[in-house]
């Protein structure tokens, strides 16, 4: 892969599911979500989105079947029980129980607790007492449901021939990578994937990360990559053959702008979508290999300068979207930037972004529409919601 936009051949999607039944009021802001889904039309909406891009030609991968036909091989039913159970929350003892009795669950039923979660009155009974038992509420999270895995975007990111399992940096997604860690190692289409980057380093999260051209990353700096990440992915990309620039992109570091997807998005292989607001104001660190194995910083400059330099072009074509600034900070909020390319000039967005995919449209960008009141309530859009797997190269 090595483009935001040659033609889509296959993604990784998630189909929301009980995890999204765990939100409360209470536990929204922690687990990121905004507001309180409608399940099943968060459903609905979902398979409306993955019918338009098989309707494209895409193949379209459901984690949940992934994940369940990686736990058939027995090592990975292992590490599966190992991601769910913490031994800091339960004590010894009930982590203890808690795992034999994982150990012994049909995959399906695995999966199920890893994505979901378990409250404590849904573990399973067991003799004896516990203490942590005893003084948990019924309804606390034995093991932490995921709803943000919907976001497939943010916990692997494919390089070249390489995928690299995101390091998340909040505490609501870390698990997360157990998962695809899981996926990537143990089911039978991955197996042998060459991994990029490692989980455990400093974080880095898929939605900061753009292929702008074979060899050029972007990866925004904010509230989910921080430097530290930036570097290492440029070392560890640079190490591997696999990009020889890397554009660090400082964003805001707020809720409306946790990615550097959420205010840019590559629809065409010299041009972008851009919050208009971002336009003129972001700026890159461009990073390189220097001649005795170290990195070498230059910047900051403007961003379309230094990615069109990078890039080897005249100049990186933003589509004007021309709105005034309240409609923009509307639309950006409603992820109208965030858009999932399916091909160069198609794209998928949301169809409430009405003013933004107008512009798209008078530019010559078809736009995919699809619905999305419940999916976005986790502030997510069609990029977010999707992790290319194949591409063709543009
Ligand atoms: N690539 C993206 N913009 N992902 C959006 C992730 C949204 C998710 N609720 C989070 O806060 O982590």
């Amino acid at each position: 892969m090595d483009s935001e936009v040659g033609p889509l051949r296959s993604v990784l999607l998630h189909r929301p599911g009980a995890e999204l039944k765990r939100l409360t009021p209470r536990n929204n802001d922690q687990l990121l979500f905004d507001s309180i889904p409608w399940v099943d039309r968060a459903q609905q909406e979902h398979d409306a989105f993955a019918e338009v891009l098989r309707g494209r030609g895409v193949e379209v991968l459901l984690l949940t079947d992934l994940l369940q036909a990686a736990l058939e091989d027995p090592r990975a039913h292992v590490a599966g029980v190992h991601a769910a159970v913490d031994n800091r929350r339960l004590g010894d003892d009930l982590a203890d129980s808690l795992r034999s009795y994982l150990s012994g669950v049909e995959p399906a039923v695995l999966g199920e607790v890893l994505m979901s979660g378990m409250t404590f009155e849904e573990l399973p009974a067991s003799e004896g007492t516990s203490l942590v038992r005893k003084m948990h509420h019924p309804h606390d999270f034995a093991v932490d449901p995921l709803p943000n895995l919907l976001f497939t975007r943010d916990s692997s990111v494919w390089i070249a021939d390489r995928v690299a399992i995101a390091s998340l940096a909040m505490p609501a997604r870390r698990r997360e990578t157990a998962l695809l860690d899981i996926v990537y190692a143990y089911h039978p289409r991955f197996r042998g994937t060459v991994r990029a980057y490692g989980a455990h380093s400093a974080p880095v999260e898929g939605g900061d990360v753009l292929l702008l051209a074979p060899g050029v990353l972007a990866v925004g700096v904010g509230e989910r990559t921080s430097a530290a990440g930036a570097e290492s992915l440029a070392r560890s990309a640079f190490a591997d053959g696999i990009a020889h620039t890397v554009l660090a992109v400082p964003i805001a570091q707020n809720r409306a702008t946790m990615h550097l997807d959420t205010v840019c998005t590559m629809i065409g292989p010299d041009a972008v979508v851009m919050y208009p607001l971002a336009r003129d104001s972001l700026v890159a660190y461009s990073l390189r290999p220097d001649a005795d194995g170290g990195l070498r910083v230059d910047g900051p400059a403007p961003f379309l300068d230094a990615a069109a330099q990078a890039m080897d072009i005249d100049r990186l074509h933003v589509i004007d979207t021309g709105l005034d600034p309240v409609t923009a900070e509307r639309e950006q909020w409603d992820d109208g930037n965030n858009t999932l390319a399916v091909a160069p000039g198609v794209v998928v967005g949301y169809e409430r972004n009405v003013e933004t995919n107008a512009r798209l449209e008078e530019a010559g960008i078809e736009v995919l529409r699809i619905a999305g009141s419940e999916l976005g309530s986790g502030r997510g859009g069609p990029r977010c919601m999707s992790c290319p797997v194949a591409r063709d190269s543009v």
